[in-house]
């Protein structure tokens, strides 16, 4: 186990030209599982090649248990790197695959070393391939290999580069708890990069969401879920994600009305009223979640059209006109049909505010366990 620590991290390409990564500072803890997303070519792979030692930094600092490995060869760091093709050696046979890491990196005997390969073999249900070349292996029999390539080598440090996406759902799905699984028992730090937003809140104690080089945020994947701290973290995760509406804002400490020309009207009171007066912006979006609105039982509440409704299961998602892409998550049997006219509510409570210009939120608030932990 270690903790890594990534100072202020800048990647330029193309003399500057391109700045990959834009300042990126990220704690993680001993143990700790963090998934990295963000929209293809936001920075994600070269962080991790960074750690991994892949690539330079223009400026910043890595460290790894609390030791600079800024300039650190990558076969020094302790770190194992699976990636999304697999990148095991063609010519050779699943037993050397996972023998070659070993050789290069430690100083174990022959022995000591076939011993290993064995144990991780095992571990990983593979023991009947190792003698197989990589061809004659299926997709996920390769990725299995991939991990057990990195695992035997008992790194500090496991990074993950999109190692499920050439997998079929099904496939990735039971790979995503395997990984768990291992990450787990073997109680390695791990950081493991996707651009799939439902992996990185199903997989990650701690989810990280990069765009345009830069963190949007970091937190547990419900607390990024409920409290974003940008519309770009609101529109990304969740699935469906926030729905957002634009809104005039207009009132005083005790009532602030949020309205809007195509009819939208709802009213602030109390301690949301004052926090969004007090900010005195004039325009702003209102972000609420999918399974906070609810479909009001009177006459109260905002009417709302029904555009579809799209069944999944236990709820049913309602596509309201009440915005683009405004969805009311609601049981199922709750079934209005197509073009009804509705009523829905939801708590001010579950409303986020974001400022019409930045995209921030500006009712956000530190969460209370992470202020603590700061303090
Ligand atoms: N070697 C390189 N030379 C020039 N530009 C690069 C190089 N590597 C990455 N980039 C650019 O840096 C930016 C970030 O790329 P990166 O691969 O880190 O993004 P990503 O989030 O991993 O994307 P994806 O999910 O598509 O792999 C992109 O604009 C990319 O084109």
């Amino acid at each position: 186990m270690a903790t890594v620590t990534l100072d202020n991290l800048r990647k330029e390409f193309d003399n500057g030209r391109i700045v990959a990564v834009d300042g990126v500072s990220l704690d993680v803890e001993d143990g700790e599982f963090v998934t990295v997303v963000g929209p293809s070519g936001c920075g994600k792979s070269t962080t991790l090649r960074m750690l991994a030692g892949l690539e330079s930094p223009t400026s910043g600092t890595i460290e790894i248990d609390g030791e600079d490995v800024t300039d650190v060869h990558a076969r020094r760091r302790d770190v194992a790197m699976v990636f999304q093709n697999y990148a095991l050696y063609p010519h050779k046979t699943v037993r050397q695959n996972m023998a070659f890491g070993l050789r290069m990196s430690t100083d174990l005997s022959k022995a000591e070393r076939e011993e290993r390969v064995r144990e991780t073999a095992e571990m990983m249900d593979i023991e009947e391939l190792l003698n197989d070349r990589p061809n004659e292996l299926s997709g996920g029999q390769k990725q299995r290999v991939a991990l057990g390539r990195a695992i035997v080598r008992e790194p500090n440090v496991f990074l993950f580069d999109e190692p499920l996406s050439n997998l079929d759902a099904k496939l990735r799905t039971t790979m995503r708890t395997e990984i768990q699984r291992l990450q787990n028992e073997l109680d390695i730090t791990a950081i493991y990069v996707t651009h799939d937003q439902e992996e990185a809140m199903t997989m990650g104690d701690r989810i990280a969401i990069l765009n345009d080089g830069v963190l949007q945020q970091t937190g547990a994947p419900t607390e990024v879920y409920r409290n974003p701290r940008n519309e770009f973290v609101g529109g990304f995760v969740g699935s469906p994600s926030m729905n957002f509406v634009d809104v005039a804002v207009e009132g005083d400490g005790g009532r602030v009305a949020l309205t809007n020309d195509d009819g939208f009207a709802y009213e602030l009171t109390g301690e949301a009223a004052r926090a969004a007066s007090g900010t005195g912006v004039t325009e702003a979006r209102l972000g609420v979640l999918p399974e906070n609105v609810t479909v009001a039982e009177d006459e109260d509440g905002l009417r709302a059209t029904v555009e579809v409704v799209e069944p999944v299961g236990s709820d049913n998602y309602l596509h309201l006109d009440l915005g683009p892409d405004f969805i009311a998550r609601v049981d199922s049997h709750v079934e209005p049909s197509n073009g009804d006219t509705i009523r829905v509510t939801f708590d001010q409570r579950d409303v986020t505010l974001f400022d019409a210009e930045s995209g921030e939120s500006l009712l956000w608030e530190e969460p209370t366990e992470r202020k603590k932990a700061a303090a």
